[in-house]
């Protein structure tokens, strides 16, 4: 890089004097010097004094050719030592953002992984100059603690985290804090526990496993084919949070999986608004307002979302205006959030009821199905897990009073209760959220100067990012088989033992731990559970697995599988294993 443009300087000089010069010939001023006087012997004084005077020139040049190596190399070598105390290379200007960039064409969570393991769980993100990306990154369950519940009132999400969000997810939840936060968490919260919610969202879920997924997934094996399941979960999720959150099913789950212009919408602009995250805050402004790129795609897909959202609030009000006789009464949020007043005891304007639910649709779409996906991945290389799951399964369903043989088949549905007693599973599935968390990176601002347990230094301002896909690597954490996928950490006698939030923090923790916790566990159990008891799931030879770089932790490529039928005898075998 440095060779060939200091040649080039030169080339330039030589030719200024008119002497032929190759790069590769570095003539030394010696040479140039007896070049002068034998010029002079042609008795031009004139041309001499000129040429006397270019060559003080060249040598000035040279010098400050040689200058300048000094400075670079010295730039050099100063920026790659800063890497022992900082964690990465810091360069002039660009700060560590070459080194971002390079992380970024890798796999970005291991490359931050490594970068943690080596700074002890903590380290000072320094962007370039003047950019928004400074920031301290830390993987510390003593930090977590103090960040999301000690002191959780100096770390909310911050302005920098709302602005960037705030064209997609507005003023909901994921996006609030203080009031309009404490609003929605406090009435969302209360729906969530109540029964009515409970049913509604059991009852949806039932459904769309029994008519939709199970019978999508057994037409693959009759027409033997292979199929994305992320993408299936996806629809499955997706169906089932929008049945929650508006009270509308959208039908991305089903036979032909047909395309849904508001779930590809969704998908779209949650992509385009996680690369404002890389990208420095003046340049996707100045994007945005010209309309370009990544910033036009998201006007787009934020419009698509915005269409639908609009139209499902104008049917609604219509509806809830009618007020039918006898007609069965909504228990979706946005029903429930329709019928409260704000503090001045006005309706909540439509656009904040689209926040709210755009919001949900976030939190609970992508979320599980993700997190189902890398569940079944992992199965795939550990199919001793899966044995232990189908016999679990089977253990459970046997303790049912009164129980045949026969209703050992295709056609065996769960009762939540038994969902419940089923702990192995459970422990798979938070082992699974442990090495893949579908959040794997959150953020957090400090609004007043403060100190982490492990001495760090914050200014007000700083932005504090907790890498929870590193945590989960971290031997300092969970011991030096932390790489491996092992359920059987999570119990005791048998039984599932929970872990602290701070150190398990898939599901945060403090104040804002998920709201959907304990849905989210219902939902991946059931349906993983349904899928276990009737497939073998295989991942398609040399499918290629790897996170992409979104809000939740998505599987790149999909995840390409092909389902085999277990056979009446396969089951017989739990059966007998459990008598
Ligand atoms: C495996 C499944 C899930 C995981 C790993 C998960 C994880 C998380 C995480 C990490 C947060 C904190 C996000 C932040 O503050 O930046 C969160 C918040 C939240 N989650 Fe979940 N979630 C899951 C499923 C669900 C489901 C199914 C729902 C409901 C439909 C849900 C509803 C929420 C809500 C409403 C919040 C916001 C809480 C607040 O800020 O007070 N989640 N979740």
């Amino acid at each position: 890089m440095l060779k060939p443009l200091l040649s080039f300087k030169l080339t330039m000089f030589m030719q200024f004097l008119g002497i032929p010069y190759h790069s590769n010939t570095m003539t030394k001023p010696i040479t140039l010097s007896l070049n002068l006087t034998s010029a002079d012997s042609s008795g031009r004084l004139a041309t001499t004094g000129n040429l006397l005077s270019r060559g003080a020139f060249l040598l000035r040049d040279i010098q400050f050719v040689e200058i300048l190596i000094a400075v670079v190399v010295f730039i050099v070598i100063h920026s790659l030592r800063q890497k022992k105390h900082h964690g990465l290379p810091v360069w002039p200007v660009l700060g560590m953002l070459p080194s971002m960039a390079a992380g970024l064409r890798t796999n970005m969570y291991e490359w931050l992984t490594d970068i943690l393991n080596q700074q002890n769980g903590t380290f000072r993100f320094k962007g370039p100059w003047f950019s928004s990306l400074h920031s301290i990154i830390t993987s510390d369950p003593r930090n977590l603690e103090h960040l999301l519940k000690t002191k959780f009132v100096v770390f909310p999400k911050g302005k920098y985290f709302r602005d960037t969000v705030r064209d997609l997810l507005g003023d909901g939840i994921f996006n609030a804090d203080d009031e309009t936060w404490q609003k929605q968490r406090k009435t969302a919260s209360i729906e969530f526990h109540s029964a009515k919610f409970r049913h509604l969202t059991t009852d949806s879920l039932f459904e769309l496993v029994h008519k939709r997924l199970l019978p999508v997934l057994e037409s693959s094996v009759k027409q033997y084919i292979s199929i994305d399941l992320q993408d299936i979960l996806l629809r499955l999720t997706f169906d089932n949070v929008c049945m929650m959150a508006f009270g509308v099913d959208p039908g991305c789950l089903r036979h032909g999986l047909p395309e849904i212009p508001f779930a590809k919408a969704f998908e779209d602009s949650t992509e385009a608004t996680v690369l404002r995250f890389v990208t420095p805050t003046c340049i996707w402004k100045t994007m945005r307002f010209l309309n370009l790129g990544t910033e036009r795609k998201l006007k787009k897909s934020i419009k698509g979302v915005d269409e639908f959202a609009d139209n499902v609030i104008r049917t609604r009000k219509k509806e809830l205006s009618l007020h039918f006789e006898g007609k069965k009464q909504r228990s979706d949020l946005l029903t429930i959030f329709m019928e409260l007043k704000d503090e001045n005891g006005q309706a909540y304007s439509d656009k904040f009821l689209r926040d709210i639910c755009v919001n949900f649709i976030l939190a609970g779409r992508d979320t599980s199905s993700v997190a189902l996906s890398w569940f079944f991945w992992l199965l795939h290389q550990n199919p001793q897990v899966e044995e232990k799951i189908l016999s679990e399964i089977c253990r459970v369903v046997k303790q049912r009073e009164g129980l045949k043989e026969e209703e050992f088949s295709n056609s065996l549905t769960f009762k939540p209760e038994e969902i419940k007693k089923m702990d192995y599973l459970h422990a798979a599935l938070s082992e699974g959220l442990r090495l893949y968390p579908s959040v794997p990176v959150d953020h957090k601002e400090v609004v007043e100067d403060d100190t982490f347990p492990d001495g760090t230094a914050l200014k007000k301002g700083t932005k504090v990012i907790y890498a929870i896909y590193s945590m989960g690597r971290m031997e300092a954490i969970w011991g030096k088989d932390c790489r491996e996928f092992k359920p059987e950490r999570w119990l005791r006698d048998g039984r599932f033992m929970s872990e602290s939030a701070y150190k398990f923090t898939a599901f945060n923790g403090g104040p804002r731990l998920c709201l959907g916790k304990d849905f989210a566990y219902y939902q991946m159990k059931y349906a993983a559970a349904s899928i276990i008891f009737r497939y073998h799931v295989k991942v398609v030879e040399n499918h290629p697995v790897e996170p992409k770089l979104a809000l939740t932790m998505y599987m790149k490529h999909g995840l390409k599988v092909k389902l085999d039928r277990r056979d009446a005898s396969e089951i017989q075998k739990y059966l007998d294993i459990v008598n």
